[in-house]
């Protein structure tokens, strides 16, 4: 059956607000039959997705579907759990990261990740936005200046707080420390951006800023996103995947996902029968 949750007809909560994607970008990631365990739970059953730069891609589904396992297979967090095992492939840019040959160092400087709760460290807001620089090696201030004052435009929190930017971060409100973290990544200058619900410790307010930000952050950077929202995922991505029991169900354009999906569960899902 087919069914509508257009802007004008059934739910106007889930108006899809995010540009069609173009016809075929650049695939940044390629996962190939990746099947993931924990022990014996076996979390991620054979997931095959393609994720397009400068796109935002969303991944929903209910609690404990593998959403959370699946975006930290993505920069190879996962493997900090310990008795984790997978199978298939995680292609980055044409490369299998899950190939232990592929220095996780080297993946990390081109994929960043904004956490669910803001976490800065306990320093001032310029010591963490140079935080990754600096581990890089950049010492010189006139070069660090730089890149705080860009990464914190980048991401809209410059005017917020280039009058104290040596006062602890911790004095910010939770919206703006979110946004602090999305600096500190930016400050990397980043391929890709995780993002594990960034929005879900926060007010409406502070989510719409990041909502309207990520907007911004596509135009330079590729955003993979899990979020509870369904709403938010219509509102921002390009394209969405619905995961259920660590399957991957649909994955389309949002448009379609919201408007004309295919398969009987994610219809039920995106119209609140579970989950
Ligand atoms: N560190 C871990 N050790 C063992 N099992 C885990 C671990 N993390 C997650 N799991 C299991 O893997 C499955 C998927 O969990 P995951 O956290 O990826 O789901 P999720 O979709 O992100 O859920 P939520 O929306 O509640 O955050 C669940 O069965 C969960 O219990």
């Amino acid at each position: 059956m087919n069914m509508t949750l257009t802007r004008e007809k059934e739910s106007p909560a889930i108006a899809t607000g995010a540009v069609q994607p173009a016809a075929s970008p650049e695939k940044v990631y390629e996962t190939s039959y990746l099947n993931l365990w924990y022990g014996e739970n076996h979390a991620l059953k054979n997931i095959n997705l393609d994720m397009h730069q400068n796109e935002v891609t969303a991944i929903i589904g209910p609690s404990g579907c593998g959403k959370s396992t699946y975006i930290k297979t993505l920069n190879r967090m996962i493997e900090l759990v310990p008795d984790v095992k997978t199978t298939g492939q995680i292609k980055y840019r044409n490369r299998n990261i899950l190939d232990q040959s592929y220095k996780v160092e080297d993946l990390r400087t081109q994929v960043g990740m904004v956490f669910q709760k803001p976490n800065p460290f306990p320093k001032s807001i310029y010591d963490n936005v140079v935080y990754g620089p600096r581990t890089h090696g950049i010492k010189n201030k006139k070069i660090l200046d730089q890149i705080v004052e860009k990464s914190l435009k980048g991401a809209a929190i410059w005017n917020e707080v280039k009058d104290r930017l040596h006062e602890n971060a911790y004095g910010l409100s939770g919206g703006q420390q979110q946004r602090l973290c999305i600096a500190r990544c930016l400050a990397i200058e980043p391929d890709v951006i995780l993002m594990d619900e960034p929005t879900s410790a926060l007010d409406p307010i502070s989510t719409l800023k990041i909502e309207e930000l990520v907007q911004e952050l596509k135009k330079d950077f590729s955003i993979i996103i899990v979020t509870h929202n369904m709403q938010q995922a219509a509102r921002i991505s390009d394209r969405t995947a619905f995961f259920l029991n660590g399957e991957v169900i649909e994955y389309a354009d949002t448009n379609t996902i919201f408007s004309n999906p295919t398969d009987k569960r994610t219809e039920d899902y995106i119209t609140g029968r579970f989950g």
